[in-house]
């Protein structure tokens, strides 16, 4: 073979160690004059004497030039390393240079060049061969069996071995670990530990995966490398393998008094890193700031502005200084809406689970007074491990303790700053097992982002971006780190009724509007700091002497079991339209559904399921009221008489002066306003009308159907039914078109709505996502149209010890009515088909939405459409609420409440 097939061959088989055929070439040209020219020396064992030429002390001539010397020892210097560390090691090639080229060979056979990739195509008696190899040092520093920290990890856990290598690694600046390392994370199989190979090459299943990414470590203990390598081939034996790509990934931070900061920046868009002498200023000046024991690792790629970072926090022992449970509650409240609390990529690395990492890249980085910043620490909100050298990662698992397969399944946010002042976030996201996995570009992460948001927040202000979210976080961050500790700590107290008093301080706020008031004052930012001032005024709890209607009346009758067995429902016509087979759908955390109407509505209403436990959503959606069996709800033209319509009108009959006969109902004035709202006093007088307790707002039946139902005793008197307010609206029968602005409920949902995990207990409830003024209407109660005695009928039969209930008396009108057949006697039930509405979660008295009946299809009152509006104005993502109208006192509790109202009338 001529030489210069023999000098290509030869850069070949060194180009999987990333050597440049250049470097390469200057390698032969030393080495063939030594081997007096015979390749077969040079080629033997697959090129060995070669390769150690390469990876063996730098020659004179490979070493830098003085300057890039210097400025390589004052990097090192920045990172924290002592002058004696400095000293001691070796000679480095320029951090620019790939860092493969520092690496040694894969191989750990005496004879033959095998990484370990490839031992996983391999014969099993070689990979057993290959077991009794050792690890080879790199010339000058001392062996493996020399290295204290080397020889013992063989016998330890893997686990641990790996977390004190890596804590060797970053706590003994003056150890040069030598030896080559590979670390295969792939899988579910396994993470190797840094220097050391041979027994898991059985955990390395190659063949099952076409890209792997590869953890390499470097001879320099301040930093490893990640290689993402796209699947081996062979030729003879030699290991062929593409890198695609390749970034390194520093290591440092461990700041002790012995140990002075690693201080640790290598994003080309960072700031650059400080000289030793800033930092021991910084350090100085943050007298008093907690010791912290943290390593923090980033990645960053070659193309320069990509950053990819893992944080693992350790040790926070001041606590107090440090603002973690601030910072826990921001990272909740964030991640509930942006990032699933889940297993750090500490956690990720401790269970030996696969780490593909999504680069979700550009470095957020803010600088705060150092002194103001209270350490490393993370608001993952796990344990910190107060033990310097354990470097236990704070674990969080999934909620449910089982290991996803999603994407969602293993992702988190760390927020970390340095004793330096910086802050970063971090965010981590674990996508193996997702077919055809490619790391896309951050662009597209982030555009993607932005539509799901749209999508699941209905955040459509054209503003909105998540960079500016994650530079809000930081600025958040910022305020609450840099609030002095006294402070700090008074304005968490305060903030933790926060959230309890927004909506208080809204609805003073709005109640001031009406009464003139003014002891509501908006929250105060100072420094950072929230503070609140007479947020709470006070009002005598309203006293309920009488049972009203709605819920109230019904709780003992609610309860029903979701049975499987079905039941036909009927249509207007009397058809049966709908068997009810459907088996309870289970949820699990953190489960979105994009819209539980299954297009049924003109809005997308979604569904998003928390983060604790498994939840059932047993119903079927529908959107408009369903007349089951019994009920008698007809409505035929002829039943329509010309005085309740308005055949005569055109267009918009809100638009004349004269209102038209439909308006009747409403004391000849519209309910609405242009544009859809209620008119003010209308709303008005339904709110005062609501919380009436005088027995004159009340009809009492002489025969009361629903007491008639509850067990036929006819001694058991009536306990009355407010009289409320109806709306009639235009409809089919009148001449006026379907826009008129006196067709508000019949049009449907047009507010973007979502189902959610609420708080305290109280199961689903839903919000809006979209500011709402008040008087708006936000949806119907929906369900089926069944008669008392059929739901009493439903609830016996129940043996379910369900407790939600999602049937509401139509009773508004039976003072109107007279003697109520049972036919004419209904309810609405939506245990098994309901709306939106059937979410929506009780709170006492100054809940937001009020219920107000409108008369659409149907002139008479027993049957109506019972329509929520809104009382007051509602921001996004406010949960809504109405007053079920439920007694609490007495024994017949139908739940505990937990509407938080001050005026709650369960708060005994
Ligand atoms: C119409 S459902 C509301 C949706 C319900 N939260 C769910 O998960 O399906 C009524 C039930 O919700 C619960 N609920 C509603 N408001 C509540 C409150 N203020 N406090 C406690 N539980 C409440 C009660 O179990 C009640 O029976």
């Amino acid at each position: 073979m001529p030489p210069s097939q023999k000098v290509a061959k030869a850069c070949k088989a060194m180009k999987p160690y990333g050597f440049p055929n250049w470097k390469v070439k200057a390698a032969l040209k030393e080495l063939l004059p030594l081997y007096d020219n015979q390749w077969e020396l040079i080629e033997d064992d697959n090129y060995k004497v070669l390769f150690d030429r390469m990876v063996g002390e730098p020659k004179a001539d490979e070493r830098m030039e003085p300057e890039k010397n210097e400025a390589s020892s004052s990097c090192r210097a920045k990172r924290g390393r002592s002058k004696k560390t400095e000293a001691s090691l070796p000679l480095e090639p320029q951090d620019s240079e790939p860092l493969s080229k520092r690496l040694r060979p894969r191989y750990k056979k005496e004879n033959s060049s095998v990484s370990i990739s490839e031992s996983t195509r391999i014969s099993k008696t070689a990979r057993r061969s290959r077991r009794q190899n050792r690890i080879e040092p790199m010339p000058g520093s001392k062996t493996s069996s020399e290295t204290e920290d080397c020889e013992p990890l063989v016998k330890k856990p893997r686990r641990r071995q790996q977390q004190e290598q890596v804590s060797n690694a970053v706590d003994k600046s003056d150890l040069i670990l030598t030896e080559t390392s590979v670390v295969v994370l792939e899988g579910k199989e396994n993470l190797l530990p840094f220097g050391y190979q041979e027994p898991f090459m059985e955990y390395l299943p190659r063949h099952q995966m076409e890209q792997s990414l590869v953890l390499v470590k470097a001879p320099d203990p301040l930093f490893v490398e990640i290689q993402l390598r796209r699947d081996a081939q062979f030729s003879h034996s030699c290991f062929e393998e593409e890198i695609l790509h390749s970034t390194k990934l520093y290591l440092g931070g461990v700041e002790t008094e012995s140990n002075p900061v690693l201080q640790v920046e290598h994003a080309e868009n960072s700031e650059a890193p400080k000289s030793k002498s800033e930092l021991i200023q910084e350090k100085g000046k943050a007298t008093g700031m907690p010791q912290v024991d943290a390593k923090e690792v980033t990645l960053s790629s070659d193309e320069g502005n990509d950053l990819l970072c893992f944080a693992e926090p350790q040790v926070v022992i001041n606590k107090e200084l440090c603002p973690s449970d601030n910072v826990h509650e921001l990272r909740k409240n964030y991640s509930k809406h942006l990032i699933t609390d889940e297993p750090s990529i500490g956690s990720i690395l401790e269970d030996e689970v696969p780490l593909d990492v999504i680069n979700l890249g550009k470095h957020l980085l803010l600088k705060a007074p150092s002194s103001l910043l209270c350490g490393d620490y993370s608001s993952n909100g796990n344990s910190y491990n107060e033990k310097k050298d354990d470097l236990k990662i704070p674990e969080s698992r999934s909620p449910n303790g089982a290991e996803k397969d999603e994407v969602l399944g293993l992702s988190q946010l760390d927020i970390v700053s340095s004793p330096g002042g910086e802050v970063k976030l971090f965010f981590i996201c674990k996508s193996s097992k997702q077919p055809g996995f490619c790391i896309p570009s951050l662009d597209m992460v982030v555009g993607s982002l932005e539509e799901r948001y749209q999508k699941l927040y209905g955040l459509v202000t054209p503003n909105f971006s998540v960079m500016e979210v994650m530079r809000d976080i930081c600025q958040s961050f910022l305020e609450i780190a840099t609030t002095p500790t006294a402070e700090r700590v008074s304005s968490m107290n305060e903030s933790s009724i926060f959230d309890a008093s927004k909506k208080l301080n809204v609805q003073n706020i709005q109640s001031d509007e009406h009464t003139g008031g003014s002891s509501s004052r908006p929250p105060k930012h100072s420094c950072g700091s929230i503070k609140f001032q007479n947020l709470i005024k006070v009002r005598p709890k309203i006293g309920r002497g009488i049972t009203v209607s709605g819920f109230g009346s019904l709780h003992h009758l609610a309860s029903f079991e979701n049975r499987a067995s079905g039941c036909n429902l009927k249509s207007s016509s009397g058809e049966a339209v709908q068997k009810h087979t459907s088996s309870p759908v289970i949820l699990t955390p953190y489960d979105y559904i994009d819209d539980i109407t299954r297009g049924k509505e003109k809005v997308k209403i979604s569904l998003l399921n928390g983060s604790n436990a498994e939840k059932s959503l047993a119903f079927l959606y529908i959107s408009q009221n369903m007349v089951y069996k019994g009920a008698r709800v007809k409505f035929t033209m002829d039943c329509i008489s010309e005085g309740d319509c308005c055949s005569h009108c055109s267009k918009d009959c809100l638009s004349f002066s004269m209102p038209c006969e439909c308006a009747g109902q409403t004391e000849g004035e519209f309910a609405y306003a242009p544009g859809g709202l209620l008119k003010e006093s209308f709303l008005e007088d339904c709110i005062t009308l609501n919380q009436a307790s005088e027995r004159c707002h009340y009809f009492f039946c002489k025969d009361c159907p629903l007491e008639r139902s509850n067990g036929g005793n006819q001694c058991e008197l009536c306990e009355g039914h407010l009289m409320r307010k109806f709306i009639k609206e235009c409809w089919s029968k009148c001449g006026c078109s379907n826009t008129c602005g006196n067709r508000v409920v019949q049009q449907g949902i047009s507010v973007a709505l979502q189902v959610f995990q609420a708080l305290e207990g109280k199961g689903w409830g839903v919000r809006t996502l979209e500011d709402l003024p008040k008087g708006a209407f936000v949806c119907e109660y929906a369900g089926e149209v069944v008669t008392c005695s059929e739901l009493d009928e439903r609830n016996k039969q129940s043996t379910s010890s369900k407790k939600n209930m999602y049937s509401v008396l139509l009773d508004a009108g039976w003072g109107k009515e007279g003697i109520l057949k049972d036919e004419e006697a209904l309810c609405l039930d939506a245990t098994r088909y309901g709306n939106v509405a059937r979410f929506i979660n009780h709170r006492c008295s100054d809940a937001n939405l009020i219920e107000v009946p409108v008369k659409v299809e149907i002139p008479n009152h027993h049957y109506y459409h019972l329509a929520l509006f809104t009382t007051r104005k509602v921001a996004a993502m406010e949960e809504l609420t109405w007053d079920y109208g439920i007694n609490f006192e007495g024994p017949e509790k139908p739940f505990k409440c937990q509407c938080g109202s001050l005026m709650c009338r369960d708060s005994n």
